[in-house]
């Protein structure tokens, strides 16, 4: 159903920032398999952690939700639920497939989906929320606010799923980086594709290192904060309020 991701493929002179457009939209399930180290894992132990942590009656958000992968683990896991789920992206090309795929597979509870910016658009009566690889292309200086109006949506005893590429302040950076690349040239990415598709995320994906994550986490109102998966650099927390 997926293309083949060849966005980098031939030499471009200067290359543009990325952007999530129609173009990345169609191959975009490949691109984010052959580019993201456990991002199935993710996706499916995210449906885990959201059964765990789900309240009756309450909102389960998936924020930045692309396609609607960790939508529809929630969803698989919540099957009898009265939860509704909320998927929010800004790519209205993203979002018109993440449609597509949920009509073929509408078992279990309500789905929304919104077209807007996370950063702006009300979140209530939350119990769970995915922030699945969303916040590195977040501003730096809006992500508290986000994560602390998330916490503030978010019952007692609720958690938000936060899943990062995370930045290292030490040698451990280019060690991570390598076997990133590694893991991309394994998958059939050429030296040219990985260094075109690096100039263009330069600037619009700001990873951070853990220490940063968590001590926002905590800022923001979680109260506990946990690494539950790590495959090079790129993982996945788990924050209880
Ligand atoms: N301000 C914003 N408001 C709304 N959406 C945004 C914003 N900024 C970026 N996005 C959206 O965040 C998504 C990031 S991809 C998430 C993968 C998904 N979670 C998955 O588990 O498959 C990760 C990646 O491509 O590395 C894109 O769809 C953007 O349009
Ligand atoms: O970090 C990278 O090198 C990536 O390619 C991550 C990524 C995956 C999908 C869209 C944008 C960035």
């Amino acid at each position: 159903m997926s293309e083949r991701d060849d966005i980098y493929t031939r030499p471009h002179e200067s290359v543009a920032d990325f952007e999530f457009n129609s173009a990345v939209a169609r191959v975009f399930p490949d691109m984010i398999k052959r580019s993201v180290p456990g991002y199935a894992e993710t996706v499916a132990m995210s449906g885990i952690i959201a059964a765990r942590y789900a309240q009756p009656g309450t909102n389960l958000y998936d924020l930045g939700c692309s396609l609607g992968a960790v939508t529809l683990a929630m969803r698989h896991a919540l099957k009898n639920s009265d939860c509704r789920i909320i998927g929010i992206d800004n790519s209205q090309s993203m979002l018109e497939r993440a449609g597509h795929y949920l009509a073929l597979d509408d078992d279990g509870p309500e789905v929304d989906l919104i077209c807007a910016d996370i950063c702006e658009h009300p979140i209530e009566n939350a119990s769970v929320t995915a922030l699945n690889f969303v916040l590195q292309f977040i501003e730096p200086e809006k992500r508290l606010s986000l994560l602390s109006r998330i916490a503030e949506a978010t019952c007692d005893g609720g958690a938000l799923i936060l899943s990062e590429k995370i930045a290292f302040s030490d040698s451990e950076q280019s060690i991570q980086d390598t076997l990133h690349h590694d893991f991309k040239r394994a998958n059939g990415y050429s030296d040219l594709e990985i260094a075109q598709k690096r100039s263009a995320i330069e600037n619009v994906l700001i990873p951070e290192t853990e220490e940063v994550h968590r001590d926002r986490l905590k800022a923001a109102g979680f109260s506990q904060v946990i690494r539950w998966y790590q495959c090079f650099n790129f993982v996945s927390y788990l924050a209880v309020k």
